[in-house]
């Protein structure tokens, strides 16, 4: 028979925690950025970066993961995200939303852990990296979503990419995405395989969090103001409907984008200067976020 305490006092006094077994709690962090590629002389193409580490020990050593780390037993997770962020990118102050939970049992070889991911996004120049104590390296890598396939009406293959140029790294996952049951639209169900060489793939159920995060900017940025985290103080409007192509992964139609737009910036009253960017362009406008009337 259960024991019986007839105040809450004594029975918080008698609870034995370690009767009952218990999940370790970890965050994963997405900070993503954008970066500016130049295609020719005259175009510049933004890019969207997303910083990962490189595992300095077991489980998945030498394998790259999204920043993250165990919370600590007197922090919340969002103040563990913000903790593991500064340690690993220098990065304080900047936009993070929580994006999902993930606990399949398997999901860590270590232990049950339950994970819970944050994303961040912040403008380029404001982040210094540099590898923690865990990591051996840090790096960003492009990140893109593209669709290859339709199976049926109901399922779609898309290729999740994730890549460093320069370190010669090419990750790339098969995403098949359910999004009807028996003809009836239903909530997202992604089945995610590796199709480049086993010895290049993401720790953990880290690829599964990075193609959900990616769900999550494409349907957040349609309806708020978020892609303005990731843009300079100033911008032109040919550079703020890049941003929103790349997030989109999707072209936008001019002239209704730069309407939509109006509500978000105010013009600065300054042009670009010859050069700008490296470019060979006609001046612009350059334009920066309405922050007081939007929020
Ligand atoms: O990097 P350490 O501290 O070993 O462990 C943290 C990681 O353990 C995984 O479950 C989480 O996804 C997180 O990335």
């Amino acid at each position: 028979m259960e024991p019986f305490f007839e105040t809450e006092e004594e029975f918080l006094e008698n609870y034995k925690p370690g009767d009952y077994e218990r999940p370790s709690v970890t965050v994963d962090i997405l900070l993503f950025t954008l970066d500016e590629v130049k295609k020719e002389k005259r175009t510049m193409e933004k890019e969207l970066k997303l910083l990962l580490v490189k595992r300095g020990q077991h489980p998945f050593k030498g394998c790259w993961a999204l920043p993250g780390g165990f919370v600590g037993i007197d922090e919340s997770p969002e103040e563990a995200a913000k903790r593991e962020l500064k340690e690993e990118t220098s990065v304080d102050n900047v936009y993070l939303e929580q994006l999902c939970t993930y606990g399949q049992p398997e999901r860590d070889p270590r232990m049950r852990v339950i994970s819970i991911a944050y994303i961040a996004l912040a403008k380029k120049e404001d982040i210094l990296v540099s590898a923690g104590d865990d990591a051996q390296e840090a790096a960003w890598f492009s990140v893109s979503k593209t669709k290859m396939m339709d199976f049926d009406s109901d399922r779609e293959a898309w290729l999740l990419k994730v890549e460093n140029e320069s370190l010669g790294i090419h990750m790339g996952y098969q995403v098949v995405e359910t999004k009807k049951k028996n003809g009836v639209l239903a909530a997202k169900e992604f089945e995610i395989s590796l199709l480049s060489s086993p010895k290049e793939k993401l720790a953990f159920d880290h690829s599964r969090i990075i193609n959900e995060s990616l769900e999550r900017l494409r349907g957040k940025v349609s309806y708020t103001p978020i892609a303005f985290n990731l843009l300079s103080e100033e911008f032109t409007m040919y550079e703020i409907q890049s941003a929103y192509e790349t997030l989109l992964g999707r072209p936008v139609w001019k002239s209704n984008f730069r309407k939509e737009m109006d509500q978000y910036v105010v013009d600065t009253g300054k042009m670009t200067e010859k050069g700008y960017k490296g470019l060979s362009l006609r001046p612009a406008k350059l334009f920066r976020y309405r922050q007081e009337e939007s929020e």
